[in-house]
């Protein structure tokens, strides 16, 4: 590998907010403009996609703004995931099931309050072979002093004994943020595997305390945490990949300027998604893991492998220090990209 430029064979974002109406057009395109071929893509509209039916549409939304990104659907876990549901979504082509549990996070008042309700949903997935990709917090709760950065610990419990329950059934611990999630799903079966987004490599609770635009759930903790995700990716651990929950929102929804709305949670990093990732992979010295972390360790999980390797699907990228734009627009819709005003080390060359 040269030390100016790299070639990474078409990445993949195994995690990434799309949303909806002008939003959707405005952000959608810069999957592909930020380094990447193929989002898999979050079910947390409003209202949340939970039937296959509207997976689908939604589909052929995301297809007519960009027919050359490849999308893989999600599914809102919800009392509409019936056994035969999963059987018509498997047939359809959708991959996973997206679990929220209540109130965690943006869009998540119709998430789950139990997991054993689902488990012939998950019996049935496990049976088809889908994934289910799980948000893994607890909601908070002061009489049991759960809070947002205890969450992420006190819900590994739940992974283990899904994973105990349903040992074939694919399972994505989702945005992990902590030293103990890492070490959790080391510990468990080849069918258990982990996203890291690229904002978590770089915060930690200082950066989020008093800054609104670093706040997204799970929140970013602790130096030591950091360190964990940063090592296990040095190490090329293949079950931990990158899924950046790039969550576009209006601007202001996250400035905190104005005392009647609180702060969305969502971190927006698709349009330098591949740069940034290049760029915080050196940094901590495992720039030689890139291909493995963005694209082939989540596209073996996936059973996405690509089929050929041509200059279609090469992205390149050089070495060179490039601004990173602050402001995306589109009609009404206004959206501030994560590092606003930084430099990255690293710039796409050509995308084939
Ligand atoms: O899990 C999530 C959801 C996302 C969003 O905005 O949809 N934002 C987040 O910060 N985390």
């Amino acid at each position: 590998m040269s030390t100016t430029t790299i070639s990474v064979p078409s990445p993949a974002d195994f995690h990434v907010h799309l949303r909806q109406g002008n939003l959707s057009q405005l952000v959608t395109p810069h999957v592909r403009e930020g380094g990447f071929r193929l989002a898999y893509v979050m079910p947390n509209l409003t209202p949340p996609i939970t039937t296959t039916d509207q997976a689908l549409e939604y589909k052929a939304t995301l297809e007519r703004i960009d027919p050359e990104t490849e999308f893989l659907m999600t599914l809102y876990l919800s009392p509409d995931l019936t056994p035969d549901e999963v059987r018509r979504a498997k047939a359809a082509g959708i991959v996973g099931v997206k679990s929220y549990p209540r109130g965690v996070t943006t869009n998540s008042d119709g998430g789950i309050e139990s997991y054993e309700a689902y488990y012939p949903a998950f019996g049935a997935m496990q049976e088809v072979d889908m994934v289910l990709n799980l948000h893994g917090e607890v909601p908070s709760d002061a009489s049991a002093n759960i809070h947002v950065i205890n969450a992420e610990p006190t819900f590994l419990p739940h992974l283990r004994k899904l994973h105990a329950h349903f040992p074939r059934l694919r399972i994505v611990l989702e945005h992990a943020t902590t030293r103990a999630a890492v070490e959790t799903v080391k510990s468990l079966g080849a069918t258990v595997a982990c996203t890291i987004t690229a904002h978590h490599l770089a915060l930690t609770v200082d950066d989020w305390a008093g800054q609104s635009w670093n706040y997204c759930k799970p929140i970013a903790k602790f130096p030591d945490d950091r360190e964990a995700l940063r090592q296990v990716i040095r190490e090329g651990h293949p079950r931990f990949f990158l899924g950046s929950d790039s969550a576009p929102h209006p601007s202001m929804k996250k400035s905190t300027s104005s005392p009647d709305h609180g702060c969305a949670a969502g971190i927006y990093t698709s349009p330098i998604l591949l740069p940034l990732t290049a760029h915080l992979l050196e940094s901590f010295g495992a720039l030689d893991k890139l291909e493995g972390f963005v694209s082939k360790n989540g596209r073996a999980f996936y059973k996405k492998e690509i089929a050929s390797i041509d200059g279609n699907n090469i992205v390149r990228l050089r070495k060179r220090k490039a601004g990173v734009t602050g402001t995306y627009s589109l009609k009404e819709e206004e959206v501030v990209s994560f590092w606003a005003g930084k430099e990255l080390d690293w710039e796409i060359d050509n995308q084939g």
